[in-house]
């Protein structure tokens, strides 16, 4: 599984791909080092069947690897990089799974204590990333198209975790399920009044200020568990989730560090030797 060096190639490069439910999420990685990382709508078939055609990186068609990123890799014609696969979407994995340069990451390899045979890989791969990089106790929060919470302990066993509609899902639901509200914009420019006069305003307050009061509400329990455990948040909506969280409840939106490439520091942990 490891990347193999190659003579006169530029060393040990490889690609991270984590396939989540509303995009994929890529990484170039030299060895260790995390150098470039960028996100992509996902793949018709005829992208992926092309993709295999591939023999070169310069062969990997625009849609995956941007132009303006080639010039990162170096020489023409180095030889395919692997790509390290994670995905939480199996009509997507099934693309891949049969492409000559994709290795399917899966449980089996993350050494996370007491994980059930459903859990999500992406939750895996954050958590162990997370851990691995600050310590265990842990808990993630990814405010990805699910929200998820995934915690473990000092001993690196999973100890469970939380999943609800993450905040772009309840604007849709809301706006798709129902004959008079509209399907709002994620962002929201500013908090808005708790008791609102407005059909916007009003699915906005319902929507934010249960989500942070959920944030807090499990980040408490947490830590009444694990007092010493730090708090990673990642996912599309970290950002307006943490800045909200600082206005509403400063003191739980201090525990939090904010991180973006979990996932893809699970995966190194796991795919390069130290
Ligand atoms: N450019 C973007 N495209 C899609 N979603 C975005 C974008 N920027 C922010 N978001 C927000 O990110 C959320 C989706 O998060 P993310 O991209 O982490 O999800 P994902 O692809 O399902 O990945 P994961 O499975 O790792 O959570 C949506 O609720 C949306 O509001
Ligand atoms: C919860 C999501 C959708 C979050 O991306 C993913 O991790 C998943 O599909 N998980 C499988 C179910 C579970 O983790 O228990
Ligand atoms: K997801």
């Amino acid at each position: 599984m490891k990347p193999q060096r190659r003579r006169g190639h530029r060393e040990n490069i490889w690609l991270a791909l984590e396939i989540g439910n509303s995009r994929l999420h890529w990484a170039l990685f030299t060895g260790q080092t995390l150098s470039d990382t960028w996100d992509t709508d996902p793949f018709s078939e005829y992208i992926t069947q092309q993709l295999a055609q591939c023999q070169t990186f310069n062969d990997l068609p625009p849609e995956i690897f941007p132009p303006s990123r080639r010039r990162k890799v170096g020489e023409k014609n180095s030889p395919h990089p692997p790509i390290f696969l994670a995905s939480v979407v199996p009509q997507q994995t099934a693309l891949w799974e049969t492409h000559p340069h994709v290795r399917v990451i899966t449980l089996e390899q993350i050494p996370l204590l007491n994980m059930y045979p459903t859990l999500g890989i992406d939750r895996a791969l954050a958590l162990w990333g997370a851990g691995k990089t600050w310590g265990f106790p842990m808990l993630v929060i990814d405010a990805g198209t699910a929200l998820t919470f995934t915690g473990a302990d000092a001993k690196k066993s999973l100890v469970g975790g939380a999943i609800l509609p993450g905040l772009g899902l309840q604007f849709s639901s809301l706006g798709e399920k129902t004959g008079q509200l509209p399907h709002l914009e994620t962002e929201i420019s500013s908090l808005p009044p708790r008791f609102a006069l407005n059909t916007t305003e009003a699915i906005q307050s319902g929507i934010i200020y249960t989500l942070l009061a959920g944030i807090k509400d499990f980040v408490t329990a947490w830590e009444q568990l694990f007092p010493e455990s730090k708090i990673v948040i990642k996912g599309g909506d970290r950002i307006l989730l943490l800045n909200y969280l600082q206005i509403q409840f400063p003191e739980i939106a201090a525990h939090l560090i904010m991180e973006p490439n979990l996932i893809f520091w699970g995966m190194r942990e796991i795919i390069t030797d130290h």
